[in-house]
């Protein structure tokens, strides 16, 4: 099982590489990576879990952050309706995305940062995206608010891109035109 142990910190190189598109059928560690991604996220929404082994509550979580360099995370966030998008996500991508942008008014946070960094990440609040399985299967989703937002925030990490990148140097609060707090 990943623990708090094995994921990597800022500073860490890993975490600005641009991770490498995997290949069917996957190899049995890249399935086991993406299983294991999501166990984590599992575990460490489980209260007694996550304090039995010290886990980080978390939403999505990527192979960049267990120091993997592969396109591959995972997310287990609720959406809209309460119901929980679980998904294994391997070489994904972003087919379109609305105008409107939306931000955590709380800000974000990220596994690999262990300080609190405030300001807005807009990111946009509706997007489709294509995607693979672990079976090589092509999944296409349309996603909105919180699990849209968790999406980009992992994708981000494949792409080396860390949350506080996005936020606004001269003013962390500026409310981007067109940006939406989600509630
Ligand atoms: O470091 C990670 O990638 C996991 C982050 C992902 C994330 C951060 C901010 C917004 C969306 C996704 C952790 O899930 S941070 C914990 C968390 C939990 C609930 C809501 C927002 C963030
Ligand atoms: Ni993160």
């Amino acid at each position: 099982m990943i623990l708090m142990k094995d994921v990597i910190r800022e500073g860490h190189e890993t975490l600005r590489k641009k991770a490498a598109e995997v290949t069917f059928p996957l190899s049995a560690e890249n399935r086991q990576l993406g299983e294991d991604l999501l166990e984590f996220l599992i575990n460490s929404q489980d209260p007694e879990i996550a304090e039995k082994y010290d886990l980080r509550s978390g939403i999505g979580i990527a192979a960049p952050q267990v120091n993997r360099s592969v396109r591959i995370f995972a997310l287990y966030v609720p959406n809209d309706h309460g119901d929980m998008v679980e998904e294994i996500v391997v070489n994904p991508k972003i087919v379109s995305h609305s105008v409107e942008l939306a931000y955590l008014p709380g800000g974000e946070g990220c596994l690999s940062v262990d300080r609190d960094v405030t300001g807005y990440v807009p990111r946009p609040q509706r997007i489709t995206v294509k995607f693979f399985n672990l079976d090589g299967e092509e999944k296409k989703m349309r996603l909105k608010n919180l699990p849209a937002i968790a999406f980009q925030h992992e994708l981000d990490h494949l792409n080396g891109v860390m949350f506080y990148d996005h936020i606004n140097k001269d003013n962390p609060y500026f409310e981007v035109p067109n940006s939406h707090p989600l509630e």
